[in-house]
C-alpha cells in the first residue's frame, strides 16, 4: 500500500527552477550500483545503513546521549546558512584575505542549550545550526548506533567505486526551515537521514557555468553566487538554464550526493527540527582519462585559479589577467 506522505509542497520554498526527480531505488537494486558508479545521484531506500540512527535518534535522544561536550553551532539572521572558509577571510594574522562580511557566526554550545534555544525560538531570534563532526565526545549509546551502522553495505560501496578513505561523519541538526545554499564538496557523500525531512536540489557538474560559483581565493570558495530567493538575471543570466534535480528524504533514506555536484538542501518548514548524519569520503587516486568528466574539468579550473593567484598575489589582478588572456582570443 502507498503510505501517505508525511508532508506537503506548501513546506517547500519556491524558486524559478525547473526541477526532475532523483531516482528513489531499493538498496539491493543493481541500479544503485550502476548510478553511483556514473557518478550519478540515487536516494537508495529500504537499506539498513544508518537504520539505528533512524530507529533511536530523535532530538530527546540525542539530548541525553550526544555528549557533553561543546558543540558547534552556526547562529544566522536569516534562513540561509552560508557556508564560508575562515582561513580565506581578511584578518591581522591573513594580509591576502577577503574583504568580507560573514553572513553566520560560528559558536559552541552544550546540547542543553541548543535544544532549550530550539525549543523558545520566536521569529527575530538567531536561527541555529549545529553542524558536529562525530567524534570521541559523544555518548555510549550514539558510539554503539554508529558502530550498528551497516558498515558492510557501505565499505562495499566504497571499495567497488573507488572512493578514498572516509574522512568524516558530520552529524547534523537543523531547526525547521533552515537552508544551506547551493554549493558543491570536493568529497564523495553518502547523505543519510535519520530524523524529519529534507528536501535537497542536485545540479550536475556541468551546470558550473549556470551556477556562477565565488572565486577560489573567496571565503565563499565553492558556494554559488545565485541567492536563490531573488536571482539576479542580470549577473546571473545563465542561472535560468540549470537544470536541477530534487527529492525530499526521510528517515532511513541515503541520498548519494556525487563528488563536484551542486547541492541545496533544506529543512521543511513547519517541519520540525532535522537530523542528518554524513559520510564524505576523499575521491581516489584518479587517472586523467579522455574525454575528461565534467567534475575533472571543474577541478582543472580550480587549479587554474589557485596557480594564479599564487603568482599573481593578488585577488583582484586574477580577473583581469584571465579576461585579458581569453577575450578576443579565445571567444
Ligand atoms: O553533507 C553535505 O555536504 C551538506 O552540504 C549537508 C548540509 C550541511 C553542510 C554544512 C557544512 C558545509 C561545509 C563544511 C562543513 C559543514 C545540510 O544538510 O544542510
Ligand atoms: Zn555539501
Amino acid at each position: 500500500m502507498c503510505e501517505e506522505k508525511q508532508w506537503n509542497s506548501t513546506q517547500l520554498r519556491r524558486y524559478d527552477l525547473e526541477l526532475e526527480q532523483i531516482p528513489r531505488l531499493y538498496y539491493t537494486d543493481p541500479k544503485v550500483d550502476e548510478l553511483i558508479s556514473l557518478n550519478k545521484p540515487v536516494v537508495i531506500t529500504g537499506s539498513n545503513i544508518i537504520k539505528t540512527a533512524k530507529a533511536n535518534w530523535t532530538p530527546e535522544y540525542l539530548e541525553q546521549n550526544i555528549g557533553n561536550a561543546g558543540h558547534t553551532v552556526m547562529l544566522s539572521k536569516t534562513h540561509k546558512f552560508k557556508y564560508f572558509d575562515e582561513s580565506k577571510v581578511l584578518n591581522k594574522n591573513n594580509p591576502h584575505g577577503i574583504e568580507f562580511t560573514p553572513p553566520t557566526r560560528k559558536t559552541k554550545m552544550k546540547i542543553g542549550e541548543f535544544m532549550r534555544k530550539l525549543r523558545e525560538w520566536k521569529p527575530g531570534n538567531d536561527r541555529l545550526y549545529l553542524q558536529q563532526p562525530l567524534n570521541n565526545t559523544i555518548g555510549d549509546l550514539l558510539v554503539r548506533d554508529f558502530i550498528n551502522f551497516d558498515w558492510e553495505y557501505i565499505n562495499n560501496k566504497q571499495s567497488k567505486h573507488n572512493w578514498g578513505p572516509l574522512t568524516s561523519n558530520l552529524i547534523l541538526i537543523s531547526q525547521e526551515g533552515n537552508v544551506t545554499p547551493c554549493h558543491y564538496d570536493e568529497q564523495q557523500n553518502f547523505f543519510g537521514q535519520a530524523y524529519g525531512y529534507k528536501r535537497c536540489i542536485l545540479f550536475p557538474p556541468s551546470d558550473f557555468e549556470c551556477l556562477y560559483p565565488h572565486p577560489v581565493y573567496h571565503p565563499h570558495d565553492r558556494q554559488s553566487m545565485v541567492d536563490f530567493d531573488k536571482p539576479d538575471y542580470t549577473r546571473f543570466p545563465r542561472f535560468k538554464f540549470a537544470k536541477g534535480y530534487e527529492t525530499v528524504v526521510e528517515p532511513g533514506d541515503v541520498l548519494y550526493i556525487p563528488i563536484y555536484w551542486w547541492h541545496h538542501i533544506e529543512s521543511l518548514m513547519r517541519g520540525g527540527p532535522t537530523i542528518s548524519v554524513n559520510f564524505w569520503y576523499k575521491v581516489g587516486p584518479t587517472s586523467l582519462e579522455y574525454p575528461l568528466k565534467d567534475h575533472q574539468k571543474v577541478s582543472i579550473t580550480r587549479n587554474v585559479e589557485k596557480m594564479l593567484l599564487e603568482v599573481l598575489q593578488d585577488p583582484k589582478e586574477v580577473g583581469p589577467l584571465l579576461r585579458s588572456m581569453v577575450l578576443g582570443r579565445y571567444t
